[in-house]
This record gives C-alpha cells, structure tokens and sequence, in this order.
C-alpha cells in the first residue's frame, strides 16, 4: 500500500478524490480507516480504495500515512499507531494547531512528518496546499511528498509560523466563499432568477475573478474598479457593500479563524 488514510471524512475524501483522479495512485494502492462504518461505505462505493476499522493495519501497511481524524482524536490515534510507525514511514499531518514539536512529542521517537494544511477544493483538482516538514524528512521526501499534493492542487512549502495564517486564509475560506456564492444565488432568485441558473452564474463569476487576480498580475483594487463605470451599478453595490461592513466581517472572521487554530 503506498498512501493509507486515518479517517475518512470530507478532507480525506477530497484529498482521495484528487489523488486518483489525476493519477497519483491507482484506488488499489490506496487504504482508508474510518471507525463510521458509512464513512468506509463511501469512499469504498464511490473511489474504490480498500477500507477497514483497524487504524494500526494502515499505519502497519502503508508508506505515507494520512492522519485525517479531527485534532482533537490525533492524541487517541497517535497512541494507537505509534508502535506500527517506523523511521522508513512518512506522516501527513492535516489538522490546525497540532505543530511539529506536539505531533513529535506524541510519537515518543523521531519520525517523519510533513504538517500540512490543505482545502476541500482537492477534490476538483483546485486544491492548495501548505506544507512544512520537521527535521526528518530530508529534501527528496519533502518534494515527494510535495508531488503527491499537487496532484490536487498547488502547493507551497512555508514556514511553520504561517500555518495558522493558512487555515483562515485557504483552509477555511473555502466555507466563506460558498456562502457569498449562496448569498448571490439567493438574491438573484429573488429578482426571479431559477436556482440551479444562479448558481451557474454566481459561480462562475467568482471562478472567473479569482482567475483574472491569478493570471492578470493586477491589483485587485484595480481590477474592482474596472469592474465599477462612473454612475454605474457596480459603484452602488460597492457603496452598500462598505456600509454593511462587507471587508471587517471578512477581516475579522478571518482573525477568530487563525485565533482558533493557534489555541487548538
Ligand atoms: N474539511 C475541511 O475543509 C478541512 C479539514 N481539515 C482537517 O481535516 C481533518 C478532518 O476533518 P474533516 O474531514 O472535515 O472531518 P470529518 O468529520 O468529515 O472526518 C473525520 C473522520 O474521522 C473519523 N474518525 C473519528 N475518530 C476516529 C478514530 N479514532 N479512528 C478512525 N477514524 C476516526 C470520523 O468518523 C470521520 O469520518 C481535521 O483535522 C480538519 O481540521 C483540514 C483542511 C480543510
Ligand atoms: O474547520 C476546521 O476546523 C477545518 C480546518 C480548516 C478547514 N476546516
């Protein structure tokens, strides 16, 4: 088995998703453990990967682990696995707040492991990663680990210290962005608008923006005003926007965002 996963729920399955749609590994070199039964049920029925309870087989069998649970089971898992874990095995660590020193402490021996932060976008191949590596891991394993993150999406290697900058910034914006996208679909069914067509709509403007501050090297300052003609429709939006507070709440929720991941 090359890549295994402990837990097998929304960022498991989108990292899984990813990594076979693009080739990565084939479903058959690939393990999931899950103590839900329906978890192991989905990711068998809809990815084909192997699946079972017993989280020390994956550790015991695969060569780069996935530690996919919530923080707060990493304690419980680590415990689990840690005897089934040797100096030839790399971790993949996807939890906020659980830093290189903890995790390497809860090993009670020097292991590999690359703490990363991903998105749930992994699963359309859109995903971005941060990653950093404790001193373990040598260069070759960073980048081969790096290599099988991008088959779901960019990835940049960071210093520890920005990992909670990461969760608010690109592992959670994610849910920000869905609710604007619902927002905007809501509104526009108001004005008589189908639902699914909105979606469409909404969607694709967001998808086409964010790839215009991409590829355009612009300022996204300046690419709102080119969106904004003088007496138009957009300025009044922008007007309504500022009055309500649109750029705090983002600052501020983005803020609580890092803050929690800090404490976890
Ligand atoms: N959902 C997201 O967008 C992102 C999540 N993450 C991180 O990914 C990790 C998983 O989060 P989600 O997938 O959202 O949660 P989830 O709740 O969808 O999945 C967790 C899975 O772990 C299983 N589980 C719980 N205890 C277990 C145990 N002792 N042994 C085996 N399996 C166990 C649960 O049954 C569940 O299926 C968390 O650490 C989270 O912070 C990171 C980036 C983005
Ligand atoms: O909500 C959470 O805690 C996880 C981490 C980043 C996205 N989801």
């Amino acid at each position: 088995m090359k890549l295994g996963f402990i837990g097998c729920g929304n960022m498991a399955s989108a990292i899984m998703g990813g990594v076979i749609r693009n080739g990565i590994f084939r479903p058959e070199e690939m393990i999931g453990a899950d103590s839900y039964k329906t978890a192991l049920d989905k990711v068998s029925e809809t990815l084909g990967i192997q699946v079972t309870t017993d989280n020390r087989r994956v550790a015991e069998e695969c060569e780069v682990l996935v530690l996919s649970v919530k923080p707060q089971f990493y304690e419980e898992v680590i415990a689990q696995i840690r005897s089934a874990v040797d100096e030839n095995k790399i971790i993949i660590t996807i939890a906020p707040g659980k830093t290189l020193e903890w995790l390497g402490q809860k090993f009670e021996k020097p292991v590999k492991i690359v703490r990363t932060m991903p998105n749930t976008p992994a699963l359309v191949g859109e995903g971005i990663t941060a990653a950093c590596a404790n001193v373990q891991v040598s260069e070759e394993e960073l980048a081969y680990v790096c290599s099988i993150l991008r088959g779901f999406g960019e990835v940049e290697v960071i210093p520890e210290h920005l990992m909670d900058v990461v969760v608010s910034v690109s592992g959670s914006s994610p849910a920000y962005v869905f609710m604007m996208i619902e927002a905007m679909a809501d509104a526009a069914v108001a004005d008589g608008m189908a639902r699914a067509q909105a979606y469409r709509f909404a969607s694709q403007a967001v998808l086409g923006s964010a790839k215009m501050v991409l590829e355009t090297g612009k300022h996204p300052g300046e690419l709102k005003d080119m969106v904004c003609s003088p007496g138009g429709t957009t300025i009044e939006a922008v007007r309504v926007l500022e009055e309500k507070g649109f750029r705090s709440s983002l600052f501020e929720a983005m803020k609580a965002c890092a803050k929690k991941a800090r404490e976890m």
